[in-house]
């Protein structure tokens, strides 16, 4: 141990009040483990609080920067949530609040659908017109919304990123209500709504079909309820009419792709159900249109209704009731969250059955009752083990952070996106699992060269696939593109018979019912190791000595470094004067964000940062389905909630000195510096915030490691105790301990 390293151990401790945790110190030098005393917790991560997250300092102040823009239109720094009043009301009148926007959801729905089967009996036969007219106020309301009121953000980064998907899934949603409002003409509402129970079966389908996911029998057995209850409610049926079936099965089908990329969509930082809904509905209309041109046209300007204002008050009626039925699902996700809303729909589904049944006397025979009591057992037990799956899940993860107060923030965190652990995320994934996202320049030994602008993935593994989310959206996008195909020809067949066209009811939103279904079993096995320590310390070497001891297991390692802040105009052209080595230099709220949904068993697409532009490269490295994370970075051990997602907390304690020596080789061979340059910046920021927020973090660490990579000793340890937690979690993904839970 360096003699200030053992100078600061012991102001430490006597400073310092003990905490539960043991620090482990490797010395080589005698080959034992030694035993340290703890230190305060929580004290130097003050820093960061006062500011603001890390997102204070230099990054908030400067014109254009992104963050600077977000925080000022009111965006929270720790969740990237919009900051509404409503967000400070106390639990009650959230409560409320959610309770009056679920009866507002229910009342909307059950009001459109039966104020819509009306219009059809008085003679207006147009029901896409009528999908049309609610896209488009939706449309007109969201943007009400959202620039008026401000009531979240417009995407325009998400919407640039993500518009091939936001357009499919814009195509999907005119589909899934142009067919549904077609189909519940020419067959009853309940069983309209029997057809859509149906949903899981094609999720279990596509999810099959596009990733080869293996289900648990019992999700499977529910599933089979659900199809012969389907198959025996239509059996015989007086009111049954072969088109109106396709149809509501079509509609059905595309309701799942669009909820499978809506639970996509939703992963996104930016994109809220609001503006979701916003930058969907204006697409949806131009799909809605030649539809319409098509079908509609033609008789809605030769028929005149015997009563002409009254179904066009009507429509209009209904144009703004499906407003704010869409407005109700961004409340109820938003006062509750996502999974609750999943829960609220489905129970509306056998709410609209049942009083369907009862107010159009639908005439049933008695095998038609015994259908539909095994589709809705199926439904219920479908949700409901999906439901406790899902706590299971987040239970799981909770637990392995140790920490209480995380929970609050996981849940938060996962309001939009925690049930919907969505295909498209693993269908994008490739095999590069025990990939390097390292945004730093190619080391020795097995490194793969690569240039500074080059993509960040270097390989310490013996699978050398690179990817970027360009390549995963093509593949995704093929993928779609198939499924889309084998779909549409039964489509196509439908819409081209004119004259099953009758029609019943306007809106009926089904994707958000079922990213419950989307939801599949999962368990949070991985690992999650955070290696801090001094610039050269040895950080990375070490991480490349876990992962040649651990060949045969699937690891990434992040770099905190990857979370640099870009630089803004300002900053560039003063960059000699920047601390790299503050806080305030890296962008926490996104590091944060990817180690929580990363440590949640979800994909994440790691940034890149290049060290000679001091910018952010356009390329991202997914990260997905893996066995062991680390993230390595001089401040990782910085923030208390980046801390409490790490199962082992490691710092490489290297001498100045050497670290000195390194850095000047290292800065000049690798990063485009000159010797001036490196002395000057390690001497102004360098070694100064090494004092200050760097070596303060060793007290979190559980394992420190003198000497870094030369210290086998403590590698071959840290890897056995690896090896027995990984071994750990195995054991308990075992099925007999889910009841544990
Ligand atoms: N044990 C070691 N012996 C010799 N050189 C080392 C050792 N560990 C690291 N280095 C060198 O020091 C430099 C910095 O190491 P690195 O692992 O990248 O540190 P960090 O990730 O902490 O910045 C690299 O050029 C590396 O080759
Ligand atoms: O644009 C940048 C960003 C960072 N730095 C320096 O990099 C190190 C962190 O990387 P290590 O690999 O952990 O050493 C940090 O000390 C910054 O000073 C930079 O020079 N330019």
């Amino acid at each position: 141990m360096s003699r200030d390293h053992r100078d600061d151990e012991q102001n430490n401790d006597d400073n310092n009040t003990t905490t539960a945790e043991t620090t482990i110190v490797f010395s080589e030098q005698n080959n034992s483990l030694l035993d340290e005393d703890d230190y305060d917790d929580g004290k130097q991560q003050v820093d960061l609080e006062k500011n603001g997250g890390g997102g204070g300092g230099k990054g908030k102040k400067k014109d254009g920067n992104k963050e600077y823009e977000r925080l000022e239109n009111g965006c929270d720094d720790k969740t990237n949530k919009f900051i509404t009043k409503s967000d400070e009301w106390p639990p009650w009148k959230r409560n409320l609040a959610a309770g009056i926007w679920i009866v507002i959801f229910v009342s909307l729905n059950l009001s459109l659908s039966f104020a819509n089967k009306y219009l059809f009996t008085i003679g207006f036969m147009n029901p896409v017109f009528v999908i049309l007219t609610g896209t488009f106020v939706t449309f007109v309301g969201s943007c009400i919304c959202v620039f008026g009121f401000k009531m979240s953000t417009f995407p325009k980064a998400a919407l640039k990123r993500r518009w091939k998907m936001i357009l499919l899934c814009s195509t999907f949603q005119a589909l899934t209500y142009v067919l549904e409002n077609i189909s519940i003409i020419s067959i009853p509402i309940s069983l309209n709504q029997i057809i859509k129970a149906t949903a899981p079966a094609f999720i279990i389908f596509f999810q099959i079909l596009i990733e080869g996911v293996r289900f648990d029998a019992t999700s499977i057995v529910c599933t089979v309820i659900i199809i012969i209850g389907a198959a025996l409610s239509v059996v015989k049926n007086p009111s049954f009419d072969k088109w109106g079936f396709f149809y509501s099965l079509a509609s059905t089908i595309f309701a799942v792709l669009q909820s499978i990329l809506i639970s996509s969509l939703q992963k996104d930082k930016d994109l809220t159900t609001l503006s979701i809904v916003l930058c969907t509905s204006l697409p949806s209309v131009f799909v809605i249109i030649p539809i319409w041109a098509y079908k509609e046209l033609p008789s809605l300007i030769h028929d005149p209704y015997p009563d002409p204002l009254k179904p066009w008050l009507i429509v209009g009626a209904l144009a703004f009731a499906a407003f704010f039925y869409n407005l109700s699902h961004f409340y109820i996700i938003k006062y509750t969250s996502a999974l609750y809303y999943a829960i609220v729909g489905n129970a509306k589904i056998i709410l609209l059955i049942v009083i369907s049944s009862v107010i159009f006397h639908t005439s049933y025979v008695a095998i038609n009752y015994v259908g539909m009591g095994l589709t809705l057992a199926g439904f219920f037990a479908y949700n409901i083990i999906k439901y406790r799956q899902k706590v299971f899940d987040s239970n799981s993860t909770i637990d392995h952070t140790e920490a209480s107060d995380c929970e609050s923030n996981n849940n938060n965190n996962n309001n939009n996106n925690g049930i919907c652990l969505d295909i498209l995320n693993r269908l994008g994934n490739n095999n590069n699992n025990n990939n390097y996202n390292n945004n730093k320049s190619p080391k020795r030994k097995n490194a793969t060269p690569k240039s500074q602008n080059q993509s960040p993935l270097l390989h310490s593994s013996p699978l050398p696939n690179q990817s970027s989310i360009n390549n995963n959206d093509k593949f995704t996008y093929f993928k779609l593109i198939i499924i889309i195909i084998i779909i549409n020809q039964p489509t196509n067949q439908i819409i081209s018979n004119p004259s099953n066209i009758q029609f019943q009811r306007l809106d009926n939103r089904i994707y958000s019912n079922l990213l419950l279904y989307s939801s599949s079993y999962y368990y949070s096995k991985m690992l999650m190791i955070c290696i801090a320590g001094g610039t050269a310390s040895g950080k990375t070497t070490v991480c490349e000595e876990i992962i040649k001891r651990l060949e045969n297991k699937r690891i990434s390692v992040i770099c905190l470094d990857s979370f640099y802040r870009p630089l803004t105009h300002d900053e560039l052209t003063t960059v000699a004067s920047y601390n790299f080595d503050h806080p305030s230099a890296f962008d926490w709220d996104y590091a944060t964000r990817a180690i929580k949904e990363l440590k949640s068993g979800n994909h994440f697409n790691i940034p890149t940062y290049c060290f000679k532009t001091h910018n952010r490269l356009e390329e991202t490295t997914p990260i997905a389905d893996i066995d062991v994370i680390i993230f390595e970075g001089i401040l990782s051990l910085y923030t208390q909630e980046i801390r409490d997602q790490m199962d082992i907390k490691i710092f490489v304690d290297t001498d100045s000195d050497t670290r000195l020596s390194r850095r000047v080789l290292r800065d000049i061979a690798e990063r485009g510096r000159n010797l001036e340059g490196v002395l000057y910046q390690y001497e102004k920021f360098v070694k100064p915030s090494f004092d200050e927020y760097i070596l303060p973090t060793k007290k979190y660490a559980d394992v420190i490691i003198p000497r870094g990579a030369d210290n086998v000793v403590a590698i071959d340890l840290i890897v056995r105790h690896i090896r027995s937690k990984l071994q750990d979690k195995d054991n308990n993904m075992k099925p007999n301990s889910v009841g544990n839970h």
